[in-house]
C-alpha cells in the first residue's frame, strides 16, 4: 500500500516533468526541430546495440534510414550506388529526359563498390595532347587504351604519366607509349581479391577483363587508399534481384507513364512522385495508374504535411509519404506561397496518422545535424530525406570548383529558376509554361569529403542520440512516442542559444 502511494506520488512528479508529443503538438504551433529537446530516458544499452533499421515505403526496408533526395544536384547513379551500398537509399531525379534518367538507374545498378565502372579511356590513335588536356579537366593524366577507345571494348595498354612525361612530341599517339603488358584481373574476381592484387602489383591501376579480354571497369590504388580509411559500411541495401536498392522520382504529367516504364524496364525498385504539394488530382490519378499497372511496384506519394492530405494519398493507395512543405534548406515555399508546416510537427502528425495504415514516412528537409535526423526518427518518421546536407559530397552529380579559396559544389532548389529551365526543356516537351515562379534557390555548399565517411559518422551520432534517450529502436520509439512516455520541451530563444556553442573566443567545431 505506502509502495502504491510512493509510486502514485513518483507518477505525479513525472507528469509534470515535460510534455508528451500528443499534448505539445495540438497547441497551434508550428514546431521544428530546433524548437523541442528530448528528455533522455535510462540507458541500458551500448550505442552499438541500437537498431536503426527503418522503411522508405511498405514492402522497402532499410539498414540505415537514409535517404538521398531526387534533385540534381544530390543524386544521380553515383549517390544512389553509395546510399545503397551503406545501408540507405537514393532517388534519382527526373531534371532529365526519361532515357537519361532511367541509363542512371542502370549504371547505379552496375557500380561496385571499390571498382570505377565507367573510366575514362581513349584509344590508340588518341594523343599525347589528348592526357595534358585531360589532366587538365579532370585532374589525373593514366589512363586504358582499349581498341575502339571505349569502355566494353578489347584492352590494348595503359598510359600513365611516367609514359608520357619526357616525351617532347605531344602529338605522338597512345599506341606508341602505352605499355601493353598489363596486369588485370577477370570481371568475377571479388572485390576483396582484386584489392590484393592491386596492392602486390605496385600499381597504379587493376583494369577488370571479361574472358574475351575487353575492358569492362577499373580499380584505382588512390580510390583504394581513401577507402581504406573509410569506417566500416556494413550491408547493402539490396532488391530481389540481389542488386542494389535504387528508387526514381516521376511526375504526374501523361509523359511520366511513359518514364515509368523506361524506369521499371531499367530495374527501379520503388519510386516517387515529386511534388511540393502532393494533394491534388494529378497524383491521386498517378497513384492509380502506378497501383493498376505495377502493382509490384511501391510508391511514395508527397510532399505532405497534414493528416487530411496524407488520409487522401494512403486511401488511394500510396506505399510511402514524402512529408516536409517548406523545410528544406533551399525551399522558399513558405514565403512565396504562405503553405507549409514547421517540420517537427509535420512528421509528428503524419507519421502517427500513417502508423495506424502502417504507410512510413520519410521526413524530407530540414536535416543539418545529427540530432535532426534523431529528432525526425524519434518524432515518428521511418526514415530520413536529405539534400544539402549530402550536396557537397564527392558522389553529387558535378565538379567541384574553388571560390574564396573555398572548395565547393553546387546546391539548388528543383524550384528554382535556374533547375526549372533546365527541367521543362528536358523534362516535358513542350511544356512552356508561361509565368515561371521560383520556389527555390541556387547556391554552393562546402566539400564535404565522400559520404562513404559521413554517413557512418552520422549515424553512429544517432545511435548515440537514441542510447541517450534510452531507445534501442525505431519501432521502440514509435511505441513509447504513441503510448505518450517520450517526454520533451519547447526550448526558449535563450535555451537554444545554451544548447549551441557560446562564450569563447575562438573554436573548431567538428563532427569526427
Ligand atoms: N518539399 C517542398 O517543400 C518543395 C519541393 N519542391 C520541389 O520542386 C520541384 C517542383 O515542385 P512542384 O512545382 O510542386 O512540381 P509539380 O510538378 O508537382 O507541379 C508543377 C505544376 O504543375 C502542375 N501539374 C502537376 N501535374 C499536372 C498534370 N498532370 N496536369 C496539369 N498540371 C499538373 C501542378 O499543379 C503545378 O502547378 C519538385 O522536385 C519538388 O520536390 C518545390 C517546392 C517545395
Ligand atoms: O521549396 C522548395 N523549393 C525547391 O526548389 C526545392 N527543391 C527541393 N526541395 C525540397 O527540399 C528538400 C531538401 O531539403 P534540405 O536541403 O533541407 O535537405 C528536398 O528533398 C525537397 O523536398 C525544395 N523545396
Ligand atoms: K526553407
Amino acid at each position: 500500500m505506502a509502495l502504491n502511494m510512493e509510486q502514485n506520488a513518483a507518477d505525479g512528479w513525472a507528469a509534470t516533468d515535460g510534455v508528451i508529443a500528443r499534448k505539445l503538438f495540438s497547441q497551434g504551433y508550428s514546431f521544428t526541430y530546433d524548437d523541442l529537446i528530448f528528455h533522455p530516458g535510462h540507458i541500458s544499452f551500448a550505442a552499438d546495440d541500437v537498431d536503426l533499421r527503418g522503411r522508405v515505403s511498405r514492402r522497402i526496408s532499410l539498414r540505415v534510414p537514409l535517404v538521398s533526395s531526387p534533385m540534381d544536384t544530390v543524386t544521380e547513379g553515383t549517390m544512389a550506388a553509395a546510399m545503397a551500398a551503406l545501408g540507405g537509399i537514393g532517388f534519382i531525379h527526373y531534371n532529365n529526359r526519361p532515357e537519361e534518367q532511367a541509363a542512371q538507374v542502370v549504371r547505379a545498378k552496375r557500380i561496385r563498390p571499390g571498382f570505377v565502372v565507367d573510366p575514362v579511356v581513349f584509344g590508340p590513335r588518341a594523343t599525347i595532347k589528348d592526357l595534358d588536356r585531360l589532366k587538365e579537366t579532370r585532374g589525373f593524366s593514366s589512363v586504358c587504351v582499349t581498341e575502339d577507345g571505349r569502355v566494353g571494348s578489347k584492352l590494348l595498354g595503359v598510359v600513365t604519366s611516367r609514359d608520357t612525361d619526357f616525351v617532347p612530341d605531344r602529338s605522338t599517339e597512345l599506341s606508341d607509349v602505352m605499355t601493353s603488358d598489363v596486369i588485370t584481373v577477370p570481371s568475377k574476381c571479388s572485390r576483396e581479391e582484386a584489392e590484393k592484387i592491386l596492392i602486390q602489383s605496385k600499381k597504379g591501376r587493376l583494369p577488370v577483363v571479361s574472358s574475351n579480354g575487353e575492358l569492362v571497369g577499373l580499380m584505382v590504388r588512390a580510390d583504394l587508399k581513401k577507402a581504406l580509411a573509410y569506417p566500416a559500411r556494413g550491408e547493402p541495401s539490396l532488391g530481389p534481384d540481389g542488386k542494389i536498392l535504387v528508387g526514381a522520382a516521376i511526375g504526374t504529367r501523361e509523359d511520366d507513364k511513359e518514364r515509368l516504364k523506361l524506369l521499371v524496364a531499367a530495374g527501379v525498385n520503388v519510386v516517387i512522385l515529386d511534388s511540393s504539394q502532393g494533394d491534388s488530382t494529378f497524383q491521386l490519378n498517378m497513384l492509380n495508374y502506378v497501383k493498376k499497372n505495377y502493382p509490384a511496384l511501391d510508391v511514395i506519394a508527397g510532399n505532405v504535411v497534414t493528416v487530411p492530405q496524407a488520409r487522401r494519398l494512403i486511401e488511394a493507395g500510396a506505399d510511402g509519404l514524402r512529408v516536409g512543405m517548406g523545410s528544406g534548406s533551399i525551399c522558399t515555399t513558405q514565403e512565396v506561397c504562405a503553405v507549409g508546416r514547421g517540420q517537427a510537427t509535420a512528421v509528428y502528425q503524419t507519421a502517427k496518422f500513417a502508423s495506424t495504415y502502417d504507410v512510413p514516412v520519410i521526413a524530407d528537409g530540414g536535416i543539418a545535424n545529427s540530432g535532426h535526423i534523431v529528432k525526425a526518427l524519434a518524432l515518428g518518421a521511418s526514415s530520413v530525406m536529405m539534400g544539402s546536407f549530402l550536396a557537397g559530397t564527392e558522389e553529387t552529380p558535378d565538379e567541384y570548383f574553388m571560390k574564396n579559396g573555398m572548395k565547393l559544389k553546387r546546391y539548388r532548389g528543383m524550384g528554382s529558376l535556374e533547375a526549372m529551365s533546365k527541367g521543362s526543356d528536358t523534362r516535358y516537351f513542350g511544356d512552356k509554361s508561361v509565368l515561371k515562379i521560383a520556389q527555390g534557390v541556387s547556391g554552393a555548399v562546402a566539400d564535404k569529403g565522400s559520404v562513404m565517411r559521413l554517413i557512418p559518422y552520422t549515424m553512429q551520432a544517432v545511435r548515440h542520440g537514441f542510447q541517450d534517450l534510452g531507445i534501442k529502436s525505431l519501432k521502440e520509439a514509435a511505441q513509447r512516442l504513441y503510448s505518450d512516455e517520450t517526454k520533451m520541451e519547447v526550448r526558449t530563444p535563450a535555451a537554444q542559444k545554451e544548447g549551441g556553442i557560446h562564450d569563447l573566443v575562438s573554436y573548431e567545431k567538428r563532427l569526427f
